[in-house]
């Protein structure tokens, strides 16, 4: 589960964010919608405290994130938190199954291939893992990082317009998948988004 509540922010005194609160329950998909401009992205950065709030509290379960180092952190993040990111972030000198390994590897873990290869069939880019990422399309290297964000089993899965660079088809297929890989792993799975296709798809909406 994660919740936010009374969270607040500013880029600047003339850039102030007040949000509303928010809880997602294991297993449960959010989406929060808003306009372009309107701190979606601020909000889920926030929310996996890649920014500092100026006020409030971001929840993980009943552990409140917000005092942690950042350090602690980062520790959180590599093991509870899967996050993709509006625009992808690789390692370019790494291959995609590579990539795709890295949170394993980031959380001290074992390196599971065979997962990595399940999530890419599923994904639809299991012929592309021995390229490097740039080899890729825009859709695809947005199916990676979906990938890439479901390896460590996170807790909550924290997802910044993951459809917006898919056609019809592709957007079904990652919605389907993120819902139902967080159902299946009992994550939190937020998506912030402009993309209207979502509205019928996840019930749970907030608005900003
Ligand atoms: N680092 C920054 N410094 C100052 N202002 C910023 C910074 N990042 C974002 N902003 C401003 O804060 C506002 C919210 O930005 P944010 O990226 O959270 O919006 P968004 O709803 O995700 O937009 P989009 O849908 O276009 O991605 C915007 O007006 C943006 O210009």
């Amino acid at each position: 589960m994660i919740s936010c509540q009374n969270l607040t922010f500013s880029y600047s005194p003339q850039k102030r964010f007040t949000f509303p609160d928010i809880t997602c329950a294991d297993r449960e998909a959010l989406l929060i919608l808003g306009q372009s401009g309107r701190g979606k992205t601020t909000l889920l950065h926030l929310m996996a405290l890649l920014l500092r709030p100026e006020g409030g509290s971001v929840m993980i379960g009943d552990k409140d994130i917000t005092p942690l180092s950042v350090a602690e952190a980062a520790a959180v993040r590599a093991s509870q938190i899967g996050i993709v990111y509006q625009k992808p972030h690789f390692v370019s000198s790494l291959s995609v199954l590579e990539n795709v390994l890295l949170p394993n590897y980031l959380a001290q873990k074992f390196q599971d291939k065979n997962r990595a290869r399940a999530l890419a069939e599923e994904l639809g880019f299991a012929e592309h893992l021995s390229k490097k990422t740039h080899q890729l399309s825009q859709g695809e290297q947005q199916r990676v990082s979906i990938a890439r964000a479901l390896m460590n089993n996170p807790a909550v899965i924290l997802a910044d317009e993951p459809t917006s660079s898919l056609d019809d088809d592709n957007c079904d297929k990652v919605i389907t998948l993120l819902k139902n890989q967080s159902e299946q792993i009992g994550a939190s799975l937020v998506v912030v988004t402009h993309d209207q296709r979502l509205k019928d798809v996840v019930a749970n909406q907030v608005k900003l």
